[in-house]
């Protein structure tokens, strides 16, 4: 009989060195794209669960595929309720976005449901895939999954601007991740990524967090874009989904096509 092993958080080990980590949002539901997105060097994958119809068998297998290809599973729940928390993480997600955080009690409750005792009151269940099935016991699990899950909660209101410093000191909160578009739209400049108030909204952000010693993510449409949050001082860029890569390529070769 084989003793299965539990993945290594790479997200959680970068962030934790203090590097940048570099991943993508996926919003199919295609196991081969994680796999390409874990070989080609990415660190990390949302599988997105808030915007598409990805159910939990899907993510299951979105999760493995990613396991293999050795690139952190991030899952992005439908919304901050223990029951889809739990759903996440006992198919194997090693890191949880939540959307919509907007206040310390909402994030207290994201890390409630995440943490088995006594850090917090997640359903207990040793037998499912996070668990390895029941092949390492109850104990060693409970302790690798309480090490081992990361709980990223999305700061995408002004709500959760005027709240953020009662936010970034929830303990267990491992990072915060800024949603610019949710963002842009609460600050009544919906889209206006280029705006002088909504860029300085998001540098006072990064630096808040930075100030707390909080990691810090984004979601940015492109590399530059990446490229210039890693230089203000964030930590977690993720760059795009799996659409938007296959819609810019497809759009090129067309192109090329002439
Ligand atoms: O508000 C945001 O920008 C986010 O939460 C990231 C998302 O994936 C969003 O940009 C989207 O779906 O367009």
């Amino acid at each position: 009989m084989s003793r299965p092993n539990f993945p290594v958080n790479r997200l959680k080990t970068k962030l934790a060195a203090g590097q940048p980590a570099a991943g993508s949002f996926l919003f199919t539901g295609e196991p081969a794209l994680v796999e390409i997105m874990g070989y080609a060097g990415l660190d990390f994958v949302i599988i997105d669960t808030e915007h598409t119809p990805n159910d939990s068998l899907q993510v299951q297998h979105l999760v493995r595929a990613a396991e293999l290809a050795g690139i952190t599973p991030v899952v992005r729940v439908l919304a901050n309720y223990p029951a889809y928390i739990l759903r996440a993480l006992d198919v194997g997600a090693q890191a949880l976005l939540i959307p919509q955080v907007n206040s310390a009690a909402e994030a207290e409750s994201a890390v409630r449901a995440a943490k088995y005792g006594p850090q917090g009151e997640r359903g207990m269940a040793g037998i499912v895939r996070a668990a390895r099935y029941g092949f390492v016991p109850l104990g060693e699990y409970i302790q690798a999954a309480n090490d081992n899950t990361m709980v990223i909660v999305q700061v995408e209101s002004m709500a959760a601007v005027r709240n953020l410093d009662a936010i970034l000191a929830v303990d267990g909160v491992d990072a915060v991740f800024i949603g610019p578009a949710d963002l842009s739209q609460s600050m009544g400049l919906a889209g206006q990524f280029e705006n002088s108030e909504f860029r300085r909204t998001i540098h006072g952000i990064i630096d808040r967090a930075k100030a707390a010693d909080v990691r810090v993510g984004i979601f940015c449409a492109k590399a530059a874009d990446a490229r210039y949050w890693r230089e203000a001082g964030a930590d977690m860029l993720a760059v795009g989904a799996d659409t938007m890569l296959f819609a810019a390529a497809v759009r090129d070769l067309v192109k090329d096509l002439g």
